[in-house]
């Protein structure tokens, strides 16, 4: 365990750490974070012992630091140079062999088989044995960080300290290096305090960080709760957003462009009708909107600027409907990348569309509807087997405002209740289960939002958004239901 307490540091006149206490347990990796100057080196160094501690302590396993005899610190703790550093000239079995130093007897130094094999263990823990006789200094900063890090395996050091250990790696090499690191303080129980500038990277694999400003400690904690984009924003003086991992629960943060804002401010927005034939349907925007959407092209959240519906025959069979999406869209000479795009066998001739403006915020929603295979929900497990025919209401909602995603969330939960509503009104059954069907087999929904203009926290049923989206949704799904009612009587 590393323990310090109260440590300030000056240089000159001029304060560089001050009154900075803090536990580094054994068995973690520890970041550092915090801007250029805000003194994470100096507080390094002040740990290693590479700078005489001025005012405060450092304990290292309950011992202070001041106390410690070079060689038995050596044994407790590793410092990996940085990689700007210079390189020294051995070759690279000869620089890990350096690490067995402090195991080393000053009167009578000897190479014992342990030693041969603490550096031979070292060489296969970092993967290097290729490198063993090539020299450091003509190694790339990849392979040397790897060389440095086998160096103090082999010194058998419990602690680690690392400035930057990142600095100058291409991605891959960062995420190896950042892996082995974890894997050595998971199986062996090192302790790693290691210095990030990348906030990431420290999120992805620190279990705690420690952020500094101006030498001084704002918080310690995991960083979830040290990554709040207002702290954030303040401290690094630039414009960010804390993100939720896509795949792990992990925070993440980005980067606000502002010359992107600005172009999209200065812009009148509204999606327009590009394309609107029995085959195609097709809205586009001038400048991506934040969508939310269950489509095969599309689905979950991104930006999109098209919003496609392709008619397909009512047997429609495809073993990837997504490649064919695509294939059909990349014809078209339509962006996949940015499109939501679905597919429906009812007619798009039927489209309703309605509108709502007020001046807070304007909404436009599109609804096809095709009921052939209608269902109610809370009867389709006893009824519906697995060979359910298509029968589809794709729903389109555009909202020119700032939406949060708990209000793109509850516009999904709004819309999905007034379409139900709707096919109650208009009487619209289950034919399997003879009751009032809820929705039909493959329904499907895009929520999109221009991100510009008034921001909404939440769009449920409480709130103005919630209830001009619920009206838009029930009165064009009610309308594309009589159109379709119409057609199938007008066609028997
Ligand atoms: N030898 C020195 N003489 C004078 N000032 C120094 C010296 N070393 C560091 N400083 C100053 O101390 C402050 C903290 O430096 P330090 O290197 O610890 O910051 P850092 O957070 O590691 O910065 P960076 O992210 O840029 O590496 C800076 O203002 C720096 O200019």
């Amino acid at each position: 365990m590393i323990e310090v307490k109260n440590l300030s540091f000056k240089i000159g006149n001029k304060h560089i750490l001050n009154t900075i206490d803090l536990i580094v347990n054994k068995g973690e990796l520890f970041g550092i974070l915090g801007p250029n100057g805000s003194g994470k080196t100096t507080l390094l160094k002040n740990i290693a012992g590479m700078v005489a501690i001025q005012t405060g302590e450092v304990f290292i396993d309950g011992m202070e630091l001041q106390k410690y005899k070079t060689k038995e610190l050596a044994k407790q703790m590793a410092v990996l140079p940085q990689l700007n550093d210079a390189p020294f000239s051995f070759t690279v079995y000869d620089a890990i062999k350096l690490g067995r130093y402090s195991h080393q007897s000053s009167l009578f130094p000897s190479w014992s088989k342990l030693d041969e094999e603490k550096v031979n263990e070292a060489i296969t823990l970092t993967n290097i044995q290729h490198l063993k006789d090539r020299n450091v200094d003509e190694l790339s900063g990849g392979e040397r960080q790897l060389v440095y890090l086998a160096r103090a395996l082999a010194q058998e050091a419990k602690i680690l300290l690392l400035d930057e250990p990142t600095n100058h790696l291409d991605v891959s090499h960062q995420m190896d290096l950042l892996e082995l690191l974890k894997k050595l303080v998971v199986e062996q129980e090192l302790t790693i305090i290691a210095i990030f500038h990348d906030l990431n990277l420290a999120s992805l694999y620190c279990d705690r960080v420690f952020l500094l400003k101006e030498g001084s400690e704002v918080c310690t904690d995991k960083a979830r709760n040290v990554f709040k984009h207002e702290q954030l924003s303040e401290i690094y003086d630039t414009s960010l957003e804390t993100i939720h991992h896509p795949v792990v629960p992990k925070s993440l943060i980005t980067f606000i462009p502002s010359y992107l804002e600005e172009i999209i401010k200065d812009d009148e927005q509204r999606p327009f009708i590009n394309e609107h034939t029995k085959d195609w349907l097709v809205l586009q925007t001038t400048y991506p909107y934040k969508t939310l959407s269950s489509a095969i092209i599309g689905s979950g959240f991104g930006w999109s600027t098209t919003f496609a519906t392709l008619h397909v025959d009512k047997n429609y069979l495809c073993d990837n409907p997504v490649e064919d999406m695509k294939s059909n869209l990349i014809k078209k000479g339509y962006d996949h990348t940015r499109t939501i795009g679905m597919m429906t066998a009812a007619s798009l001739e039927d489209a309703s569309f309605k509108e709502h403006i007020d001046e807070q915020f304007s909404l436009k929603v599109m609804v096809t509807a095709g009921v052939s295979n209608a269902v109610d929900i809370s009867q389709a497990s006893f009824f519906h087997s697995d060979e359910m025919k298509q029968g589809t209401i794709n729903t389109w909602i555009f909202i020119e405002g700032m939406m949060s995603e708990a209000a793109f969330a509850q516009s999904i939960m709004t819309a999905t209740e007034a379409k139900t509503k709707a096919m109650q009104v208009e009487e619209i059954y289950d034919k399997m289960s003879n009751t009032l069907a809820t929705g039909t087999s493959t329904d499907s929904i895009v929520i999109a939002a221009s991100q510009v203009g008034s921001q909404f926290e939440y769009a449920g049923t409480i709130t103005n958004i919630g209830r001009a989206i619920g009206t838009c949704v029930f009165e064009a799904t009610v309308e594309s239901l009589q159109k379709y009612k119409r057609r199938i009587r007008d066609f028997r």
